[in-house]
């Protein structure tokens, strides 16, 4: 299980004119505890939703307050929650390591799999499930927007997390592929948090956290959170020099 306990993100902010640094709040206080399979973060641009999504595997780590997976503190006990909690990032690029598919999924399996001949025959399983089998040796940067962003969730899945966490992972992807995503971490048995501006797909899920201006502003059941953020984005509308 996930917990955030008074977790506060801020940042130093070099002052252009050369006076003192100042320090920005980016996100919180924030306490949550994240038991549902299925949790979706919406926001505007800018509001924190990057940053909430990071904290949970330690990629941010809070400036005070605590986050815990499992009992396990991010700020101490990273490398184990990093092998817990898997991220999915919004451009798969950022993430694919290796030359090819198969190898790419094979170096997930590094740890589970010692011996290399069984760890490749596992990826390319892993690969055929996806229907990526006949793209396997080819160079990574050969396939489609919608295959790299599927590989990168089949590697970071190979690694076996208890929780997945996905930044946006259908933004850069059409209609059809965003539909074979979508499929994708819906039939997954593990809990995943996915940060999204599709608000169909944030209805899919059983709870839905709206990010606004740093802050957890609306917590609850779908239907009534996605309202609430309708509401709030008409209400507010981005002005000249608002921009965060
Ligand atoms: N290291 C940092 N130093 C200073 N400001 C930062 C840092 N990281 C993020 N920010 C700022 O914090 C705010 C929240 O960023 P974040 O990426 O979490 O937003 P987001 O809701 O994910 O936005 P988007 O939907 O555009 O991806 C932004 O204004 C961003 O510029």
């Amino acid at each position: 299980m996930i917990e955030l306990s008074e977790a506060l993100v801020t940042a130093w902010t070099p002052d252009p004119s050369g006076g003192p640094d100042t320090v920005t709040r980016l996100l919180g206080p924030v306490t949550l505890r994240l038991t549902e399979r299925r949790v979706a973060v919406v926001g505007a641009n800018g509001s924190g939703k990057s940053t909430l999504a990071r904290l949970l595997n330690g990629l941010v780590l809070p400036s005070s307050g605590t986050v815990r997976v499992d009992g396990l503190d991010t700020r101490t006990d990273g490398p184990a929650v990093r092998r817990r909690v898997g991220f999915v990032f919004t451009d798969p690029d950022a993430q694919l390591v290796m030359p090819t598919p198969v190898e790419d999924v094979a170096l997930s399996l590094r740890r589970s799999v010692p011996d290399a001949r069984e760890r490749e025959a596992r990826a390319r399983a892993a690969l055929a499930r996806i229907g990526l089998a006949d793209r396997a040796d080819l160079p990574v940067h050969a396939l489609s927007g919608g295959q790299r962003q599927l590989l990168a969730l089949t590697s970071v899945l190979a690694t076996d997390p208890d929780v997945l966490v996905c930044d946006e992972p259908t933004t850069l992807l059409d209609l059809r592929w965003r539909a074979v995503v979508d499929d994708l971490l819906a039939d997954l048995p593990q809990q995943v948090v996915v940060v999204t501006h599709d608000l169909d797909a944030a209805l899919h899920a059983e709870r839905v956290l709206v990010v606004d201006d740093g802050r957890v502003v609306h917590d609850g059941e779908p239907s009534a959170a996605v309202a609430a953020y309708r509401d709030l984005m008409t209400s507010s509308p981005v002005r000249s020099g608002e921009i965060r």
